[in-house]
């Protein structure tokens, strides 16, 4: 489908939105039925006569949304009969009536582009269509349709999609294997701090395991941005170069909706699932994408828009694919389109050895005798917390007191949030506070803002900057405001801050400070990492090189969270090995950890794992979901550019007394608020010869 305005479903679609909102009011009382789907769905069906096998069977929707007459052959365009269920707090969802292969084609959805003209001019951030639309190509915005648009989010999604600006379609493709029952879900963000209502995950992903930190910020470009995104919520998310910033605020500006007068307004938030709530989760029913739904208008003027639809070919016969419901070419994957070559730089490329233990025997999936009982062999691991932790540990109730603008003129929001951005846009304090919070007070209408920390301006400095920002500004005085001093970890406290100043919602799990609750497969795993480290830097030593070595690996399945949320399953058989050759090498770069990050970028680069589809839009860095065991504490650009690589947790048998990334340098890298990914760090707290350790010591000094 292109874009041309002429080609857009015009009639039928004023037609269903329209009726979609007023239903939607009596949804409110009545909650939401299948049927009323069904209905809503014939509203959006074309008449393509080309397909009945009759004439007599012109079709008419009566007020309930019946056909009148039946047509004998059904022509589904959802040949995977995928179900519509209503969920109490998602709303509508899409879910699997079956079992469904990872790579599977579920739908391509034609879109509805939208300029960012009319999108504005429109107020459509305003309407329903605000929680709908998918970023298009310059700073436009797609209305899906199909099932596009019904898809939930999860930060654990299993359906990728592909924006396909070419055609104005979006293909949705299931990343993993779908089980019969469950929900399929996309990413709109990984950073959830943008997201514009408050998540629901239950059904999704029913075990909530503690043992994933989730990364606060993918990179913008790759995400699937959905719209919606708040003024105040905007202010939320990490500062991460000029670039990136001016584009955010580029699509933010084009998303954003003004009043008559030209001035910035606040997008209204309204949660189709409030409007469809229902108290139970309906049972499954198809949507019922077939043939006998079509309806048409029968106008003149409407099948002048219906014969344009009569030479739109099936969905089969566009998507081949579609009918196996298997497609044959995955999508190349987001790090290489590389499909041949087998030799990196001239050299052959080889898979280390796997770690040396006997996985059925420690995990109990062998028909022999498990290893349970034994966990006493295993020595434990100290858990090394960041500064993000410790900050997060602080008084959760505390507040603190800031400086706000006050006003009740709706044409200064704009003016006034600009100022406020300039002045805060490097606070890490004031980031968990949306920008602003409007209270409905003697009924007035009261907008504040959010300026500054108290004790950064005196209310004359501050009131003179504001005045040199914008005249518009110089009648209003600064006031101090007393407001919570971290975001919301649990739904309670979301309340209970909200109700003093809107913050963001950062849930964070309890993650436990050793390995004492490891099942013992994970500790015997782990240890033999750290036995294969220690092996390869006693080989590096006894060839000369510093005696520091590397290993990463994907954490075997049997230990990966049950649809954890946030879990982005590793890429299975991908590993490397390495040592420190800074000596060899001649060159300051080679450390151990970096060598390893080569080696895992290299072989990404070759089958078979080019042939590996991305597991969520944006996520398929170097080693996301990677495990890196190393024998010395990666130095700060190490740890760095494992951060940068997505690593999932490091495992470590040598503090670095300094320099070291993790507490040689008091960094903390694995978990700070300012950096867009968090790891675990493990220590091993367990004894290592006396003859390794002298060993396997070296000058942290060392200039080569
Ligand atoms: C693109 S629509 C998805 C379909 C929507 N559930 C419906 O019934 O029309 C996006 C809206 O779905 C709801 N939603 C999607 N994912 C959700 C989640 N994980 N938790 C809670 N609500 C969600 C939010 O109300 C959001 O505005």
């Amino acid at each position: 489908m292109n874009t041309d305005r002429d080609d857009t479903p015009t009639e039928s679609g004023d037609r269903g939105l329209t009726k979609s909102e007023t239903r939607s009011k009596d949804d409110d009382v009545k909650g939401y039925s299948l049927d009323d789907n069904m209905q809503q769905h014939e509203m959006f069906q074309y008449n393509d006569t080309s397909d009945l096998s009759s004439k007599n069977q012109s079709i008419e929707v009566s007020s309930q949304g019946q056909s009148e007459s039946q047509i004998s052959e059904p022509h589904p365009i959802n040949p995977l009969n995928l179900h519509l269920i209503s969920h109490p707090s998602r709303g509508r969802g899409v879910f699997a009536p079956t079992i469904i292969p990872a790579g599977t084609l579920i739908e391509e959805s034609p879109v509805l582009v939208i300029t960012q003209r009319e999108w504005e001019e429109g107020k459509m951030n305003n309407s329903i269509l605000g929680s709908y639309g998918f970023c298009w190509r310059d700073s436009g915005m797609g209305i899906g349709l199909g099932l596009a648009s019904l898809f939930n989010h999860s930060s654990s999604p299993n359906v990728n999609f592909i924006r396909q600006f070419s055609n104005s379609t979006i293909k949705f493709i299931t990343s993993k294997n779908i089980e019969k029952g469950e929900e399929l879900c996309i990413c709109y963000s990984a950073d959830e701090s943008k997201l514009w209502f408050v998540k629901s995950d239950q059904a999704v992903n029913p075990t909530n395991s503690q043992d994933e930190m989730v990364s606060s910020e993918e990179e913008e470009g790759m995400e699937g941005f959905f719209s919606k995104i708040d003024l105040d919520e905007e202010d939320l998310v990490n500062e991460d170069g000029i670039a990136q910033k001016k584009e955010r605020e580029k699509r933010l500006e084009a998303s954003q909706t003004r009043d008559v007068n030209g001035q910035l307004i606040k997008r209204k938030k309204k949660s189709t699932s409030s409007l469809l709530s229902s108290t139970n989760i309906q049972s499954p029913q198809p949507i019922p994408f077939s043939n006998n739904a079509i309806a048409g208008p029968s106008t003149s003027a409407s099948s002048s828009t219906a014969s344009s639809r009569t030479s739109t070919p099936s969905s089969s016969s566009i998507y081949p694919e579609a009918s196996s419901g298997i497609i044959t070419s995955l999508p190349p994957p987001l790090h290489s389109t590389k499909t041949e070559s087998k030799s990196i730089d001239g050299r052959y490329m080889e898979l280390t050895d796997q770690l040396d233990w006997d996985e059925e025997y420690w995990t109990g999936t062998a028909p022999y005798p498990t290893g349970e009982g034994r966990e006493d062999e295993f020595a434990e691991f100290i858990r090394i917390k960041g500064p993000a932790e410790r900050e997060d540990e602080v008084d959760q109730d505390g507040t603190m007191e800031i400086w706000t603008l006050e006003f009740t003129d709706p044409r200064l929001t704009r003016t006034a949030l600009d100022f406020s951005k300039e002045l805060t846009a490097t606070d890490e304090r004031l980031r968990h506070l949306k920008r602003v919070c409007r209270r409905k007070e003697n009924d007035q209408e009261i907008c504040r803002i959010v300026l500054a920390m108290v004790t950064e301006y005196g209310q004359s400095t501050l009131q003179s900057i504001m005045t040199s920002y914008s005249p518009t500004l110089s009648h209003l005085t600064p006031s101090v405001h007393t407001v919570p001093s971290s975001s919301a970890k649990t739904q309670e406290q979301m309340k209970a801050k909200s109700h003093i100043w809107p913050v963001s919602f950062q849930p964070t799990p309890i993650i436990p400070n050793d390995s004492s609750d490891w099942p013992i497969g994970r500790k015997a795993w782990v240890t033999s990492g750290i036995k294969r480290v220690l092996s390869l830097a006693l080989q590096a030593k006894s060839k000369g090189e510093l005696p520091i070595a590397a290993y990463c690996t994907a954490q075997p399945s049997h230990f990966w969270p049950k649809k954890e949320e946030g879990f982005i399953p590793p890429t299975e058989g991908l590993r490397a090995s390495s040592n420190d050759t800074r000596i060899s090498d001649d060159h300051p770069l080679r450390h151990s950890a970096l060598n390893c990050i080569k080696s895992i970028a290299d072989l990404r680069t070759i089958p078979p794992f080019t042939e590996i589809t991305p597991t969520r839009n944006g996520a398929d860095y170097l080693l996301t979901s990677l495990s890196l065991f190393i024998t010395h504490e990666p130095c700060v650009m190490c740890c760095m550019a494992l951060l940068h690589s997505r690593v999932k947790e490091v495992f470590y048998v040598f503090d670095r007394s300094h320099g070291g990334g993790f507490s040689g340098s008091g960094l903390g890298i694995n978990a700070r608020n300012d950096l867009n990914h968090k790891f675990h760090a493990w220590k091993y707290d367990g004894r290592v010869d006396e003859r390794t350790k002298e060993l396997l010591k070296f000058d942290e000094d060392i200039q080569v």
